[in-house]
Order: C-alpha cells, then structure tokens, then sequence
C-alpha cells in the first residue's frame, strides 16, 4: 500500500549463506580477539604497563588513566562485555546450525591471546577466524592485533604445528554494524525529553596520533575517512528514520600522547564548547569509534564529556555502543562466513564471493598488504604481523 512503504533497511536482506552446506569450513574455532582491561585494582598498573609497553606516554597521563578505572572499583567492563559478545556470537552460529567454539582472547590482559589458541587447540582446531573487536583499520585496530597474534601464534606452537589464524576485514562499513548504530542513534533521540531542541549529532572515535593517521591510507581509506564514512552513512539513514535532517560532526576522545604531538581533533569537549558557543543547544554523543561501552565511553564520554555538556547548559544523550545489538551479532555471523567463503575460493585459486558493504567505500582487505597500518608513514613498526602478505610472515 503505497503511503505504508516502511523505510528500507541498511540491511540488504540477503539469502542466509550458512544454508551453504560448506558453512565455517575450513575454520574450526572463531578467535574473539580483543584489547583486554583490568578485572580488580591489583590488575591495573600491570595492565597499564602492558599496553604501553614502548610508548611514548606521559607518566601524568597513565596516572590519570589508572584513576579512571579506579573510579570504577578498579574494573574495566571490556571483560563482561565480550563475555556478552562471545556468548551472543556462539548462540547467532548455533541459530544456523553452525557448530564451531568460540574462544575469547586479548592482547593485554588475560585470558591472553595465546591462551585462547591453546584452548582452540585442546578442542580440536587446526585453522581458525579471528575477529577483532575494533571496526576500523589502523596500527591501533589492526596491525597491532595482527603483531600479537603473529607473537602468540609463534609462541603457542613452539612445540609442534603452528595453528593457522585468518583475520576477518575491517568491518566497519558492514552491514550490521552500521544498522545497529543507526538504531541506536535513532534510540537516543527519542530518550532526549520532551520539549528538547532538536539536537546536534556528534559522532565519537578515539583520537590517533596524526603519524598514526597519515600511515593508516596504506589500507585504502584512512582511518579518519573510515569514520566520515560511516558517520554520513548513519546519519542519512537515521534522518530519514526521524523524518528530520540531521547535521553532524565528527569528535575525538582518549588523547594520550605528549602534548607537543599532534593527535586527532577536535576533542569532543572542546568541540562541545564550540557548538556551545555557537547556539548548540542540545547534543546526542554516537560513539561509531566503539564496538562496546568499555572504560574509554564510560569515563571519557559518559563521565567527561556528558559532565562537560551538563556544564555548559546542553542536554545531552548518548547513544549506546553496538554491543550485542541484534544486527550486530548477524553482521558478525555473516562476516564469518564470507571470510570462510573467500578462504575456500583463494584454497581453490577461484575468483572471491562478492563482499557486503554500505557507504561509499570498498571492502577492506582481508589479507592486509605489506606495510599496512604500519606505525609511521614510510617506517614500518619492524614487527612481523599475522593475516598479511608481509614477506616475512
Ligand atoms: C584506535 C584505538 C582504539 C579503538 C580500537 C580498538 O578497540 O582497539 C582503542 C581502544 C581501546 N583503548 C583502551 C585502553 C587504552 N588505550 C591506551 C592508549 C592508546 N589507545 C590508542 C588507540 C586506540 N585505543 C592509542 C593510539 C593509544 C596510545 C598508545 C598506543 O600507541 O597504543 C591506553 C594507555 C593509557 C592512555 O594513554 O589512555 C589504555 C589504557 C581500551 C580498553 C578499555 C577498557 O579497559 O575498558 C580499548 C578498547
Ligand atoms: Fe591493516
């Protein structure tokens, strides 16, 4: 009935490849593959100390990080989120009949990444699929999990075959991912109360140093067009969900770098303030940047930034994460199986299954090129990475 045309879905619904009787083959495990966060007091400075091994950050700075997550008894939230993830993800693959176990490892706090391979090798796997919990494609959020795994892979099967990881893509112009934010979005704006100016859209990353963005082109699109992509993507569609034009802008939190080098901005306070300034009179916060509410939304956007809001005037939501919104966990299952796809067609020198996508730019790699995401523009890191045509690995 025309007039009843319900809004298009970001979602193409596609035939549901699992009814492949190939399904996960060749994989055997799924590697839930995440950063890791501190589960007592005790935890804290160790796990401080280990994700900054061979940085270069101020020791004011991780005082202040450690006081963040003292704030909160000492205990990131990253652990029972992915806890959530890793369940959410085995009951989406049992749904479609896919039997596979999931293991959850980090690359900074335990359960660590080589434990999770040895729990994957004492159920019985050979080849598995990694998936990162971060979206977006730079040293941050993918060769530097690659390099870890390319480490724990060495180290775990020191004592005989080594087991084989593949890495799903950069996901963040999937599907699934980009829906479960327009949804959330759309959430947010009908929990600003009654009578809210309509407000102002930001979306939310964490910041990188400016080196860190420069070297992150090498995969195609830079880490901060990831983000432009996504951001317009999810903001036309919730518009047209609203059935109002939405502007937006995006903003960066969690800059940890010394002062005299330069990182991403603007930062979300300092761009609250701005739109302050300029008349800006209510705001709804979109973290694109994150696939869960760990500590970097719980202290610096829903402790700092709301706070800096509330100071200024503004009325202020934000949106949640992704997390283990349904679309989500789907994207997640559907990106498994197509990188199983294209695994079974490059096994067979075949052509690659086509790929899902929405926005404006392309797939990203599913094996990155060599240099990819390297630390610095023109030097890479020096470390061997895992899921890359590096000639060394
Ligand atoms: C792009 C990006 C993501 C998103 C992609 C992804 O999800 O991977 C991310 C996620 C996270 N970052 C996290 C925590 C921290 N990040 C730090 C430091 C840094 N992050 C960076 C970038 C990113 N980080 C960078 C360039 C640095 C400087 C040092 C370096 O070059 O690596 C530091 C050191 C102290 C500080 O300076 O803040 C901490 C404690 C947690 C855990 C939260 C929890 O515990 O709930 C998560 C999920
Ligand atoms: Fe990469």
């Amino acid at each position: 009935m025309i007039g009843c045309v319900p809004t298009p879905p970001v979602t193409a619904p596609s035939t549901d490849p699992s009814a492949d009787a190939t399904g996960l083959a060749p994989y055997d495990a799924v590697l839930l593959f995440s950063f890791g966060g501190p589960d007592g007091p005790d935890d804290v400075l160790p796990f401080l100390r280990n994700v900054t091994a061979g940085k270069n950050i101020p020791d004011e700075r991780l005082a202040e990080v450690a006081e963040h997550y003292h704030h909160f008894g000492g205990r990131s939230p990253i652990n029972a989120q992915n806890l959530a993830l890793r369940q959410a993800l085995e009951d989406e693959l049992r749904r479609r009949g896919l039997d596979v176990p999931v293991v959850w490892g980090n690359r900074n706090w335990a359960p660590y990444t080589r434990d999770a391979l040895a729990e994957a090798r004492a159920r019985g796997a050979h080849r598995l699929v990694a998936l990162v919990t971060s979206a977006y494609s730079s040293y941050s959020g993918c060769r530097q999990y690659r390099e870890n795994l390319w480490t724990a892979l060495d180290e775990e099967g020191a004592d005989g075959a080594p087991l084989v990881v593949d890495k799903v893509r950069s996901y963040f112009n999937h599907p699934g991912f980009v829906q479960a934010n327009v949804d959330a979005v759309v959430e947010a704006f009908g929990a600003l109360p009654a009578g809210t100016a309509w407000p102002r859209l930001v979306f939310v990353t964490h910041s990188i140093p400016d080196t860190m963005q420069d070297a992150s082109q090498v995969a195609g699109a830079s880490y901060q067009d990831q983000h432009l992509d996504v951001a317009r993507t999810v903001a036309a569609a919730a518009s047209e969900r609203l059935g109002h034009a939405v502007e937006w802008d995006l903003a960066y939190c969690s800059r940890s770098g010394p002062p005299s080098q330069p990182w991403l901005e603007p930062d979300v306070n300092d761009h609250l303030e701005a739109l302050a300034a300029a008349g800006t009179t209510s705001v709804v916060l979109s973290p694109i940047g994150f696939v869960s509410d760990h500590m970097e939304v719980a202290f610096d956007l829903d402790t700092e930034a709301l706070e800096t809001a509330r100071g200024l005037g503004m009325t202020a939501v934000r949106a949640d994460s992704v997390g283990v919104r349904e679309p989500f966990v789907r994207g997640l299952v559907d990106l498994l199986l197509e990188r199983a796809a294209i695994a079974r067609a490059d096994d067979a020198g075949a052509p690659r299954p086509p790929e899902q996508t929405v926005g404006d730019l392309p797939a990203f790699r599913s094996v990155c090129v060599p240099g990819c995401c390297r630390m610095r523009d023109g030097v890479d890191s020096g470390r061997p990475a895992a899921c890359s045509t590096d000639p060394w690995s």
